[in-house]
């Protein structure tokens, strides 16, 4: 009989004395040493693993808008543009996750739901960095960050800077179109659209070959939005079919608070502005 298929034989690396392995390099043992579930539902990994996956996605998100608003400011927008459409994979890889977490019924959830005391989503620092990075600016959301000095601190610091939709409109600034200071002024949303910005908007699409740039930086706008509003769907829709009606464990009004959160316009002349079309 043959001998088994042996991997070394055509150079595989087997021993790894003294070497970086896989595990090493991606510092498996921290990774997969963070699952502690403190109850012995069979579910709570699974709610556990969720959310973690999550997070890291929000982390590689975080990283790719900091970058992508870096080389906006820098007029840099094809590298811009690139960065962008990665994020709107990152969110979509996001709303995928949802299907995972829909196979867990009210029945699972229950059986853990208590322990998990007032700890809620809500509490996400790096989502609530994405909310402000994005333009979404409620500082009233910094309050569940008084206890972790640091996570306060980056917060106010990103509170500080322009938002990514601040950025585009400065880009459009430098391009040469006309918009007001209060166009590029700080604004927390849900705001209405300024007629200003509106106007340029409607120039861009009303002629894409003359505002090619503008154009595309605009469209790849309106996927993020569009993908972080099934994000949103998604969850009060998850939300609804494993607790009802019932209160957050964060204290808001659970479905009350996340359907309220769905009115949320993150680029807001980016949609008014398509009924003049
Ligand atoms: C069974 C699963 C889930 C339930 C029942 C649930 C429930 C809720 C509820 C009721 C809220 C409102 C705040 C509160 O009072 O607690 C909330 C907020 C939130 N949840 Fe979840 N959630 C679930 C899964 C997830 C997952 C997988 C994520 C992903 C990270 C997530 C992230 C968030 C975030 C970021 C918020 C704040 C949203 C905002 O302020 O707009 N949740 N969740
Ligand atoms: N707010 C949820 C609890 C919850 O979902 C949760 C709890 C701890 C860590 C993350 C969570 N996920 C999203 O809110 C609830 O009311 O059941």
């Amino acid at each position: 009989m043959a001998d088994p298929y042996d991997p070394a034989r055509e150079g595989a690396q087997m021993g790894f004395d003294g070497r970086m392995s896989y595990a090493d390099y991606l510092g498996l043992d921290r990774v997969l040493s963070a699952q502690a579930p403190i109850s012995d539902a069979h579910d709570e990994m699974l709610f556990i693993i969720q959310h973690q996956t999550s997070e890291l996605w929000m982390k590689l998100m975080l990283a790719e808008l900091a970058a992508a608003r870096a080389e906006l400011a820098a007029d840099r927008l094809a590298p811009a543009l690139k960065l962008l459409a990665r994020v709107a994979r990152i969110m979509e890889q996001l709303n995928s996750a949802w299907d995972v977490l829909r196979t867990m019924t009210p029945s699972d959830y229950t059986t853990f739901r208590e322990k998990l005391g007032q700890s809620s989503g809500f509490q996400s620092w790096q989502y609530r960095m994405i909310e402000y990075r994005l333009g979404n600016r409620n500082p009233a959301m910094m309050r569940p960050h008084a206890h972790v000095p640091a996570v306060h601190a980056a917060l106010q610091a990103e509170l500080a800077q322009p938002c990514l939709y601040q950025t585009v409109l400065g880009v459009a600034v430098r391009m040469g179109h006309d918009l007001p200071d209060t166009a590029l002024a700080p604004r927390q949303t849900p705001a209405p659209s300024l007629p200003e910005v509106q106007a340029l908007w409607a120039k861009v699409y009303r002629d894409p070959a003359a505002h090619w740039a503008l154009y595309e930086l605009a469209e790849k706008l309106v996927d993020l939005e569009d993908y972080f509003r099934s994000w949103r769907f998604n969850h009060v829709t998850t939300v609804e079919r494993v607790i009802g009606l019932k209160h957050g464990t964060g204290g808001t009004g659970g479905t009350s608070y996340l359907k309220r959160m769905l009115d949320v316009v993150l680029f807001p002349e980016l949609w008014t502005v398509r009924t003049e079309l």
